[in-house]
């Protein structure tokens, strides 16, 4: 049997599924944790993906590995190829004000033209900003910039030299110097953010292009873990939501947005075609919040959820625990609005969590659909994907039908099939085994997603 492996080196975690290339059928999986924060050293990643992979029985048999990452992650390499300090990640806000000077330099269109996304300070051109104006005797010594899955698919290479750095056309696309319609790397842009250009660049492979890892395994190209989802996912043309760290609404489409509001980024997918993508800082961690605010487990927190009537007869929570990146209050706090002596209740509490945090994501539905993005169902998939409640609360705030798949790990799953495809040279057909997911449908609950967007305005910042 010849085995495949994909790697989701993502927020909280990393993992590793093993999976037969002929078949799909998964052998063998595991997983390790990744350090809590909003800066990380990098070398944390790769102890985490050496352990996921121990714990999945390690790589005996496997022949050809894909790496997916959490996107826009800035990993700054000196001469020598060393860390040159702790990456800063796609949810560290630190960066906003540069966001906000790049924005009013080039203006917002012309960057949505150029690049696909107006950027926010989760994207990576920001953090060059913000290091070159904070830390410049760091920014003097970056010889290389990448992001979290190129430079783990580097390590695995043995780590030869800057020259040797990859990236794919989907993570480069989070950048904000990347034109994914032409394939190159905007010059002017990184002079702009950093104030230098001679910095290397990974060299961005083809969908099915490879390297070679020190110990011989075929190295794909790698993907920024949303577009390594939509590989594993047979989502057609439905908006497929992710309910992780980050909230990700996503579609598979032809053409590039170009959004001058900056809701909907111009992300590049993994095959070629483009991902129109709105990011939340705020999901599944919001659940994690409310469960430990009321002292129960997410089974728990579940169940008290559904116990309450839709609308939590009025109870609003605003969920803007990390600031929010959509829409753009990076410094925004949460809050708790609409409190009455009849629903300051645990179970009111639960679903007025889950209601708020799904609302912050279904406004990213009409701007998707601005762009050309059919609104037929949507796929739900992440973490809290598995929460009863998650699922039933969905379609009365989306108004769409949501069809849930068996619960896997579908960006390792998707690099695990980039990697057959690689080895095998033709789309794996994989898709015979894979079951029918559950459809959830309920009507929308009146007035939710008005009152909700009424308390958003309303929160204090930090
Ligand atoms: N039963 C559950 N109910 C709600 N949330 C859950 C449940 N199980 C896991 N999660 C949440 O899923 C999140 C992790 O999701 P995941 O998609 O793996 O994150 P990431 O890819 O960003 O590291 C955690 O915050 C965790 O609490
Ligand atoms: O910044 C984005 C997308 O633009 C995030 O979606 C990150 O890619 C992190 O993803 P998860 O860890 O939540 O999967």
């Amino acid at each position: 049997m010849t085995l495949v492996a994909g790697v989701d080196s993502s927020t909280q975690s990393c993992k590793v599924v093993i999976r037969d290339a002929e078949t799909g059928a998964l052998v063998r999986q595991g997983r390790a944790a990744h350090p809590a924060g909003t800066e990380v050293d990098p070398e944390a990643w790769w102890r985490a993906l050496r352990e996921a992979i121990a714990a999945a029985g390690g790589l005996a048999g496997v022949s050809a590995m894909s790496i997916a990452g959490q996107q826009h992650g800035m990993v700054c390499l000196d001469a020598g190829g060393r860390v040159v300090r702790d990456a800063l990640l796609w949810n560290d806000v630190r960066s906003a004000g540069a966001a906000g000077d790049l924005v009013r330099e080039l203006g917002a269109a012309a960057w949505a033209e150029r690049v696909g996304s107006v950027p926010v300070a989760s994207l990576t051109v920001t953090k060059l900003r913000w290091l070159a104006e904070h830390e410049p005797a760091n920014a003097a010594r970056v010889a290389a910039v990448c992001l979290p899955h190129d430079w783990l698919t580097w390590r695995m290479r043995g780590a030869y030299g800057l020259a040797e750095l990859t990236t794919d056309r989907s993570d480069a696309s989070g950048t904000g110097y990347f034109d994914s319609t032409s394939g190159g790397y905007c010059g002017d842009l990184l002079r702009l953010a950093f104030g230098r250009d001679d910095v290397v660049l990974p060299r961005v492979l083809g969908p099915y292009e490879h390297t070679t890892s020190a110990d011989g395994l075929a190295l794909g190209a790698g993907a920024g873990d949303n577009a390594a989802a939509m590989l594993g996912v047979d989502a057609g043309s439905d908006v497929v939501v992710s309910v992780g760290t980050s909230g990700v609404l996503m579609a598979r489409h032809h053409r590039r947005p170009a959004d001058p509001t900056g809701t909907v980024a111009g992300f590049a997918d993994a095959t070629g075609g483009h991902l129109p993508l709105v990011c939340t800082l705020n999901a599944a961690r919001v659940l994690d919040a409310a469960a430990a605010v009321l002292g129960v487990d997410l089974r728990r927190l579940s169940d008290l959820a559904l116990s309450a009537p839709p609308g939590a007869q009025g109870l609003t929570f605003v969920p803007y625990l990390e600031g929010e990146r959509t829409p753009n209050r990076p410094h925004a706090t949460g809050a708790l609005h609409g409190l009455t002596a009849g629903n300051t209740t645990p179970a009111m509490l639960a679903r007025a969590a889950i209601e708020g945090m799904l609302c912050g994501l279904a406004a990213a539905l009409e701007p998707l659909a601005a762009q050309g993005v059919p609104l037929g169902s949507v796929r739900l998939i992440g973490g809290a994907a598995v929460s009863p409640a998650v699922r039933q609360i969905a379609p009365s705030v989306f108004g769409l039908p949501v069809l849930v798949p068996a619960a896997a790990e579908y960006v390792a799953d998707g690099m695990a099939r980039q990697a057959a495809r690689v080895l095998l040279g033709e789309p794996p057909a994989w898709h015979d085994a894979a079951p029918a997911p559950r459809v959830y449908e309920s009507p929308p609950v009146a007035g939710l997603r008005e009152r909700y967007a009424e308390a958003a305005d309303h929160h204090l910042s930090r």
